[in-house]
C-alpha cells in the first residue's frame, strides 16, 4: 500500500482530530498520527513559519524528526535546581504510557553557570506537530496536552497548527558568506596562558584533565538559514548526530556532533568515550598511518582513557553491569579522526534519565577530571559563556532516550555566527598543538560557510 500524499495526510489528521473524543480514563497527553509519503524532512522544517522548530537525527539509527510548535514547554531559567528539574521530569513522564510521545530538548553545559537566554539551563519541548521518518516510513503526528487547556481549546489549537502547515520547498546549497570579521575568545595569547596553567605540574597533579574551549565569532552581513546550513553539514558527516533548536526567528543552535552521551532502551544503556584527535590523511595510506599514530600516542590515549574510566566509575553505582572496550578504535569524520571506546551498561531498576544526565554529563570529554575543580576552572577562566555548546541534547520518552553531546556546533544570531571547539588538556598537551586541534575541529563548518 502506498502512503498518502502530504495533502491527504493533513486531511485525515484533521478528520481524526475533529472526531476525537476523550475516554473516561484516558491519558491527559494524547498523540494522533497518520502515515504520509516521503518528504525531505529538513526542507519541510525550513519551510514552516511556526516556532519552536526542532530537528533531530540519531547517529546509528534510521530515524529523523522535524518538529514545530509546542504543547508543553519546560524552560528552566537561572533560578532552578536539579531537584526541581527532576521532580518536573518524573511528573511529566507519568502523564502518558504512549511510547511515541517524546520530549526534545537540551541541558546546558554547566547548570551552575549562566546560560543563553531562550535556551536556559535546560529546555524541553513536547512539540505540537512532528514529521518522523523511520527508514522509508514517514509519519505526520500531532500531540494533544489536556493538562493546561480545555478539551475544545486544545483541539482548536491543534487544528489551527495543522491548517498552518506549509509545503516543503527545495533547499538550495548555502551561499558562501562574506566574512566581515572574526574574533576568538579566548584568543591565542590567552589560550597559551590557560594551557600552561592547566599543564603546570602542581595543577595537573590534582586536576589531570580540563577540556578548554573557544568561541569563534564570525561577523556577517547576510542572513544564514540554520536548516540549510545543517542540511549541508549533514552531507559532510552523515555518521554524526545532527540536530537543531530554533525557539524564535532570531537565534538557532545547530550541531553535527559525533559524540553520544547515551542511548537508553529500557534498562540497557550505550555510551562511549570519545576523545583524542588527529587530522585525516590526503590518501588512504597517510590516513591509516595517522590513525595508527593516534592509537600509539600517549597523550591522546591518556585523554581517552580518563573519559572511559570516569564513565565506568559513575555508571557502576547505577548499574548491575558495566562493560567498556579495553582498546580504542578510530572513528573517522570528514576532516578529523578520534579515539573511541564503546561502553555498555545494564541499569538497575528505576534509574531514570535525569539521574543519568546528572551522573554522566559533562563527561571528561568536554568538562574534565575531577569534575568540580575542572568545571570551576572553566567557569572562572575561559572567558565566555558556553551555554548549550558541549551540553546534552536529545529526547526522552517513557522508556527510551538518546542524548548527544553538543560539540561541533554553531549558534546563529542576527549579524553573526558563533562556532565552538574544545580540546582536552592533559599532561603532555602543548598550547600550539591544541590550538591547531581547535582549528581542525572547525574545518568542516568553515569550509561550508567560507572560501577556505
Ligand atoms: C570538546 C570537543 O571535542 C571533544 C571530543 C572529542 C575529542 C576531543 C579531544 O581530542 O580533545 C574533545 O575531548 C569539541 O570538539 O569541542
Ligand atoms: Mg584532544
Amino acid at each position: 500500500m502506498t502512503a498518502p500524499l502530504l495533502s491527504h495526510a493533513i486531511k485525515s489528521l484533521t478528520d481524526k482530530l475533529t472526531s476525537f473524543t476523550l475516554q473516561p480514563h484516558s491519558d491527559p497527553i494524547i498523540q494522533l498520527s497518520v502515515t504520509v509519503s516521503a518528504i525531505p524532512v529538513i526542507a519541510w522544517l525550513a519551510a514552516q513559519s511556526t516556532y519552536p522548530r526542532i530537528y533531530w537525527k540519531g547517529r546509528d539509527t534510521e530515524e529523523e524528526v522535524a518538529a514545530i510548535g509546542c504543547c508543553k514547554d519546560f524552560f528552566f531559567g537561572d533560578d532552578v535546581d536539579d531537584l526541581e528539574m527532576s521532580a518536573e521530569y518524573q511528573k511529566q513522564r507519568a502523564l502518558t504510557n504512549n511510547q511515541d510521545v517524546r520530549y526534545y530538548g537540551g541541558v546546558a553545559f554547566d547548570r551552575k553557570n549562566e546560560s543563553w537566554p531562550e535556551f536556559g539551563k535546560a529546555r524541553f519541548i513536547l512539540p505540537r506537530i512532528e514529521l518522523r521518518r523511520s527508514g522509508n516510513e514517514f509519519k505526520l503526528l500531532v500531540n494533544l496536552n489536556f493538562t493546561e487547556n480545555s478539551f475544545e481549546e486544545e483541539i482548536a489549537y491543534a487544528l489551527h497548527a495543522i491548517a498552518s502547515l506549509d509545503k516543503p520547498k527545495p533547499l538550495a546549497p548555502p551561499n558562501k558568506v562574506a566574512l566581515m570579521g572574526r574574533s576568538d575568545k579566548p584568543d591565542r595569547y590567552r589560550w597559551t596562558e590557560l594551557v600552561n596553567q592547566v599543564t603546570h605540574p602542581k595543577f595537573i597533579k590534582e586536576t589531570p584533565k580540563v577540556v578548554l574551549s573557544r568561541q569563534t565569532q564570525l561577523e556577517i552581513n547576510e542572513q544564514v538559514d540554520p536548516w540549510t546550513l545543517l542540511a549541508c553539514w549533514q552531507g559532510r558527516n552523515p555518521n554524526s548526530f545532527q540536530f537543531g533548536f530554533q525557539f524564535s526567528p532570531e537565534s538557532a543552535f545547530i550541531s553535527c556532533t559525533p559524540e553520544r552521551l547515551y542511548r537508553r532502551r529500557q534498562r540497557e544503556l550505550f555510551t562511549e568515550a570519545l576523545a583524542g584527535t588527529t587530522v585525516r590523511g590526503i590518501n588512504q595510506e597517510q590516513d591509516k598511518a595517522l590513525a595508527q599514530e593516534l592509537l600509539d600516542d600517549t597523550k591522546n590515549s591518556h585523554e581517552n582513557q580518563l573519559v572511559r574510566q570516569q564513565i565506568v566509575d559513575v555508571l557502576n553505582p547505577l548499574s548491575h553491569y558495566v562493560g567498556a572496550e579495553e582498546f580504542p578504535t578510530v572513528l573517522k569524520l570528514s576532516h578529523i579522526q578520534h579515539l573511541h571506546r564503546s561502553i555498555r551498561a545494564e541499569l538497575k531498576a528505576g534509574v531514570n534519565d535525569f539521574q543519568l544526565i546528572q551522573a554522566l554529563h559533562p563527561t571528561p570529554a568536554v568538562g574534565g577530571l575531577p569534575k568540580e575543580p575542572a568545571m570551576n576552572f572553566i567557569r572562572q577562566q575561559e572567558g565566555y559563556v558556553r551555554g548549550w555548546y558541549a551540553g546534552a541534547c536529545g529526547y526522552f520518552n517513557k522508556h527510551e532516550s538518546e542524548f548527544a553531546v553538543a560539540i561541533r556546533s554553531a549558534r546563529i544570531e542576527p549579524g553573526r555566527i558563533n562556532l565552538f571547539a574544545g580540546a582536552g588538556i592533559v599532561t603532555g598537551s602543548e598550547a600550539d598543538k591544541e590550538w591547531s586541534e581547535l582549528e581542525n575541529k572547525l574545518t568542516t563548518i568553515l569550509s561550508i560557510l567560507t572560501e577556505l
